[in-house]
């Protein structure tokens, strides 16, 4: 079977929305919603971003999670996916079918919808990148650049359990529970999209590494902010400062980082309560530049790469 066959087999099940026509035209008609859309595109590659024997329906949340960290982290919601596929001359049919179904009802969960995409063969190694709308509330997209001086850094979930699992994939440890959330990470739910709309003034979701993130976002807002590592929440705990520097300088927690005012504290605490989402007040922003980390309340000597980058 060919590429031809895939498509029709695979993912025109998936490409329900009138604007995709059944995947069989050259174009998608995207939706232009009743507001403002913003566009995302993330890529994965094995070997860089997860291992040859990952599971492919990991995988394919994997991607689209990455892509969606980014929408939510903009107070906006999901909306239109197109999936640039290359795939490896020897895997099996059977793992195209498992990645289109696991691929088909995560975006779902979502709200999103596939709408198109191209496929084409790679010589060595899956290939994926997956482009995704999506729907911002009234006021636009929550920028990196909208954090004032004063205002409290928050953080959603967890930071470091990817860094935990990638480690006990790396070390042969199968049965360490962050495996999963190295292969699927848990975002914060859709419902932070409300949150956000009402108390955010800046965000941006942590994929690089929450420091070097954190000190992006207080460039972007030309401020400077200070991360207290006492209060950051490390999975599975971390108690020595090597070990929270490098949980929070390795990447892929995609959770929100975001900035709100002090006056809103007790009601994001209240909100997050109520609606059951783990959030937690990390830092501070306040005029200047860099960022400086805290622990025991004393600055600490900050290594010379906060995140990861490729290359
Ligand atoms: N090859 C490229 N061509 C055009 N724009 C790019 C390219 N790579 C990145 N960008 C843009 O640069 C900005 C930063 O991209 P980046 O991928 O670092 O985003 P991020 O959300 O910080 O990281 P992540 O990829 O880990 O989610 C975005 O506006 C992105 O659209
Ligand atoms: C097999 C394997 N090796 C290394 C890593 C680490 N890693 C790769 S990319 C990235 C940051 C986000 O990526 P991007 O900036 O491309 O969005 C991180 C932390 C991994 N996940 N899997
Ligand atoms: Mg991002």
């Amino acid at each position: 079977m060919g590429e031809r066959d895939w498509i029709s087999r695979y993912f025109a099940p998936l490409a329900t929305a009138q604007g995709a026509d059944a995947l069989r035209d050259d174009v998608a008609e995207l939706s232009t919603g009743n507001g403002r859309i913003i566009a995302t595109v993330d890529a994965l590659v094995e070997g860089v971003h997860f291992f040859p024997d990952d599971p492919v329906e990991s995988v394919a949340r994997k991607l689209v999670r990455t892509n969606v960290s980014d929408i939510i982290a903009k107070g906006a919601r999901p909306l239109e996916a197109l999936l640039t596929l290359g795939w490896p001359h020897g895997r099996p049919e059977g793992d195209l079918a498992r990645f289109a179904g696991a691929l088909g009802t995560e975006l779902a969960d979502w709200g999103a919808r596939l709408v198109g995409g191209d496929t084409t063969a790679s010589p060595q190694g899956l290939f994926l990148s997956l482009t995704l709308t999506g729907q911002c509330g009234p006021d636009g997209p929550v920028r990196r650049s909208g954090a004032q001086a004063g205002d409290a850094l928050w953080v959603t979930g967890e930071i470091g359990a990817a860094c935990r699992g990638y480690r006990a994939l790396r070390e042969g440890r199968a049965d360490d529970p962050h495996i999963a959330a190295y292969r699927e990470p848990v975002l914060a739910p859709l419902r932070i999209t409300d949150m956000l709309q009402a108390y955010a003034t800046g965000s941006m979701d942590v994929s690089d590494g929450l420091l070097g993130d954190a000190r992006m976002f207080a460039a972007a807002s030309r401020l400077s902010v200070r991360v207290d590592l006492d209060a950051v929440p490390f999975a599975g705990g971390a108690p020595d400062l090597e070990e929270r520097l490098a949980l929070a300088s390795w990447g892929d927690d995609y959770q929100v980082l975001f900035s709100a005012p002090e006056s809103a504290t007790p009601k994001i605490q209240a909100d997050a309560t109520e609606g059951g989402l783990r959030i937690t007040r990390i830092g501070t922003f306040a005029p200047g530049t860099g960022l400086t980390a805290l622990m025991d309340g004393t600055a600490v000597n900050l290594p010379e790469t906060l995140g990861f980058e490729h290359g």
